[in-house]
């Protein structure tokens, strides 16, 4: 495991995560909290399309292939692309534990540079929980879920009330997704209990 930093290490008093009981089940598809969000959406032509599985305990599989669109140097992915994908799947970690937060930190290691074309196979487990502090980790791999690892990282996220997005987002964007009518997709975006 990479050596984080110091506010990256969960304090004495931090508990285990606990998986909500109604969490989607192991195996099953998560589906986008938001359709225009560059990580996981359909409706961003040049975004990431990641796809979140539930796994078991407090742990998300998700697989993300690199699209020309995401080049930084001659047939590679961008470092900031790698980094947005580890962002969103452990960002979808909160939905099992129906938490809703945000990145406060995301250290990244880039361990092997990864071509246009390769799928990376990520997964993400949250490790511990103090307060409103969500500790997690990920790791994306190359060639299949069992391969080289590729790109990994660890992430502090903080709980936050709807309020942050309503009073931080842009006016149209919040009242178009708070008047979705996929209730699990408006859920997902804005509500800790559908
Ligand atoms: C249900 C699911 C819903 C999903 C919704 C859709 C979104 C998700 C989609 C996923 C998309 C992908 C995800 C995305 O892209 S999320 C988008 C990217 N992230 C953001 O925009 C977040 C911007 N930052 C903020 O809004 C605030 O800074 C936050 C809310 C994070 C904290 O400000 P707030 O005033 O509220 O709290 P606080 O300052 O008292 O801090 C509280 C505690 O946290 C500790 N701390 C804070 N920051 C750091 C840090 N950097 N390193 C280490 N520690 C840090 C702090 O020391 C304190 O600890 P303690 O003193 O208590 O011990």
């Amino acid at each position: 495991m990479s050596g984080s930093s110091a506010s990256l290490q969960p304090p004495a008093d931090a508990v285990k995560p606990v998986r909500h009981p109604d969490a989607p089940a192991p195996g099953e598809l998560l589906g986008a909290h938001y359709g225009a969000c560059f990580g996981c959406g359909s409706e961003q032509p040049h975004g990431l399309h990641l796809q979140a599985r539930a796994g078991e305990g407090v742990s998300i599989t998700a697989e993300f292939t690199v699209q020309p669109a995401h080049q930084g140097a001659p047939g590679l992915a961008h470092g900031g692309v790698l980094a947005t994908a580890l962002d969103e799947t452990l960002g979808s970690l909160n939905w099992l534990l129906r938490t809703i937060a945000v990145t406060g930190r995301l250290e990244t290691d880039f361990v092997r540079p990864v071509p246009v074309g390769a799928t990376l196979y990520l997964e993400a487990e949250v490790t511990a929980v103090a307060g409103r502090k969500i500790y997690s980790t990920a790791t994306g791999r190359l060639d299949g879920p069992d391969g080289p690892v590729a790109v990994r990282a660890d992430a502090l996220f903080v709980e936050v009330k709807v309020d942050h997005f309503v009073e931080h987002g842009r006016e149209a964007e919040i009242k178009a997704a708070m008047s979705d009518p996929d209730q699990t997709r408006r859920a997902r975006a804005f509500e800790v209990n559908p």
